[in-house]
């Protein structure tokens, strides 16, 4: 393998083992995982070679796989398939009562339905604040709270998951992760595409509801909330509620919304869809930590890159005796991805024999630093979750409702076509108006800063 490459690790043998409180104890029952709607595109980019990396790697039982072909609203489909797992069960000698079943409802919300029993859900959860509470009461109805695992993929990536250590495990951070120290926070997604086939789907919910709402929003939890008072999973979901509740209604000045030139050019959008496939919001945390720092959520198709990443800027120093040459301020960033990487932007002396300032880097670049160590894909990791019972990095019924509010109002204003979003060329930075929202944020530009990647 050569250096910086990625690996799969294979376990010894097939071992299944679920979380008790703390403790993983083993677990013997077949265990059948049935993704309902796995002919769509979800199932076959993400959850299938997902399934397919945790089966390599021996967290999956060697069985075959089938496929059940069925309607989702008539009665003999649903038989079908019972008659399938309870065949499947039979065959592996499976004892009564310690089957195990995992419902994985890749649909669209107009088309979900009802040892253990857990279900995952994939987003979007509703289009509005009304119609995700009547989804979370129908789901209710069947199953309780601990079996419903309502998935945000981004939870399941590495340096999403690194948040809770790297802000409750170092000093250094503890005494500058807040108002006085923090000047902004971005929580960035662009990708370098557009739609491409996903229009149709895509129009319906719009870039907010897509990735801001629930992907940008659970990261902002995490950079966020209070210190939880463990790591049981309810305790960092309750953390999670309470900063999610402490955010102020947004105001139309604090939202850019784009639409990239030629979106509606896809068979599948209506010709006048109003639907935004870049937006830059910013929201604004009412409480002693972050009162004043805004954090803007940028997220937006067919744009100049592809990245996502976390920039915490920090306030300017105070009675700065350097004035000559101000590259920028310190920044402090998490790259999500690609190339996953912490990197502190700092000021330091030139050096050789003049006594003057430029910006440099400590850089945590994960391909360097961890060579030969797999990053496991986001849906791996959380499906293995649901198999395990840690519901930690799953969206809880009341975080979803809090998420909810806090989008809905704009949500429904640009539904009523109240609000416009701005064209945009495809493949650029998007509309210019964002910049300049961030500028007004307080956002300060670094300029002439070089990074020169380590060699190996
Ligand atoms: N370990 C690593 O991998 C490291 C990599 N680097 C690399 O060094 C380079 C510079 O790093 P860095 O300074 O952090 O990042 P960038 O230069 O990519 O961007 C810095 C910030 O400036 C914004 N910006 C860029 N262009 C404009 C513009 N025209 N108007 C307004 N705002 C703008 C960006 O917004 P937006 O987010 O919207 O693009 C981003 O918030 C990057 O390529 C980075 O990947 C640096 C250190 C370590
Ligand atoms: O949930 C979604 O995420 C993908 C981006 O996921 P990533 O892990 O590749 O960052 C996005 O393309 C899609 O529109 C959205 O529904």
């Amino acid at each position: 393998m050569g250096p910086g490459e990625w690996c799969l690790q294979k376990r010894d043998s097939f071992k299944s083992e679920t979380l008790v409180g703390n403790e993983t104890v083993p677990e013997i029952g077949c265990l059948s995982i049935i993704v309902l709607g796995a002919s769509g595109d979800l199932a076959k980019k993400k959850t299938f070679p997902a399934l397919f990396h945790l089966y390599c790697q021996g967290f999956l039982p060697p069985n075959e796989i089938k496929y059940v072909s069925g309607s989702y609203d008539a009665a003999e489909g649903f038989q079908m398939l019972d008659k399938e797992i309870s065949k499947h069960e039979t065959s592996k000698n499976s004892l009564e009562g310690s089957s195990r079943r995992l419902f994985y409802l890749a649909l669209p919300p107009s088309l979900i339905l009802g040892g253990w029993t857990r279900i995952v859900v994939e987003k979007p959860f509703g289009r509005d604040l009304g119609s995700a509470e009547e989804l979370s009461s129908q789901i209710g109805e069947l199953f309780d709270e601990p079996q419903i695992y309502r998935i945000d993929h981004y939870l399941g990536k590495e340096l999403v998951q690194n948040l809770l250590v790297l802000r409750f495990a170092n000093r250094f951070f503890l005494p500058l992760w807040n108002r006085d120290n923090i000047d902004n926070v971005q929580i960035v997604f662009r990708e370098d595409f557009g739609t491409e086939g996903r229009g149709g789907y895509f129009d319906e919910y719009g870039i907010i509801r897509d990735i801001i709402q629930n992907h940008l929003l659970q990261v902002l939890c995490l950079v966020a909330m209070e210190k939880p008072v463990s790591l049981k999973p309810e305790r960092i979901r309750d953390e999670k509620v309470k900063v999610l509740q402490s955010v102020l209604p947004i105001k139309d000045e604090e939202v850019v919304l784009g639409q990239y030139e030629g979106y509606r050019d896809d068979p599948t959008v209506p010709d006048h869809s109003n639907t935004p496939t870049f937006a830059t919001v910013i929201l604004r945390i009412h409480n002693e930590r972050w009162e004043g720092v805004p954090f803007i959520l940028k997220a937006g198709k067919a744009l100049n890159s592809r990245k996502a990443e976390i920039r915490v800027q920090f306030k300017d120093v105070p009675g700065d005796i350097f004035k000559c040459k101000k590259q920028g301020r310190n920044e402090f960033v998490i790259r999500l991805q690609p190339s996953e990487a912490m990197y502190m932007k700092l000021m330091v002396k030139q050096p050789g024999l003049e006594m003057s300032t430029v910006q440099s880097e400590l850089d945590l670049s994960y391909r360097q630093r961890y060579q030969g160590v797999t990053i496991p894909e986001a849906y791996e990791r959380l499906i293995l979750d649901t198999i395990r019972g840690d519901q930690q990095h799953f969206v809880r019924r009341d975080e979803l409702k809090a998420a909810w509010e806090i989008f809905t109002p704009l949500l429904h204003r640009i539904d009523n076509g109240e609000m416009k979003p701005i064209p945009y060329q495809a493949g650029s930075r998007g509309p210019a108006e964002a910049d300049e929202l961030l500028e007004k944020a307080g956002y300060v530009q670094t300029h002439g800063y070089i990074w020169i990647p380590p060699t190996l």
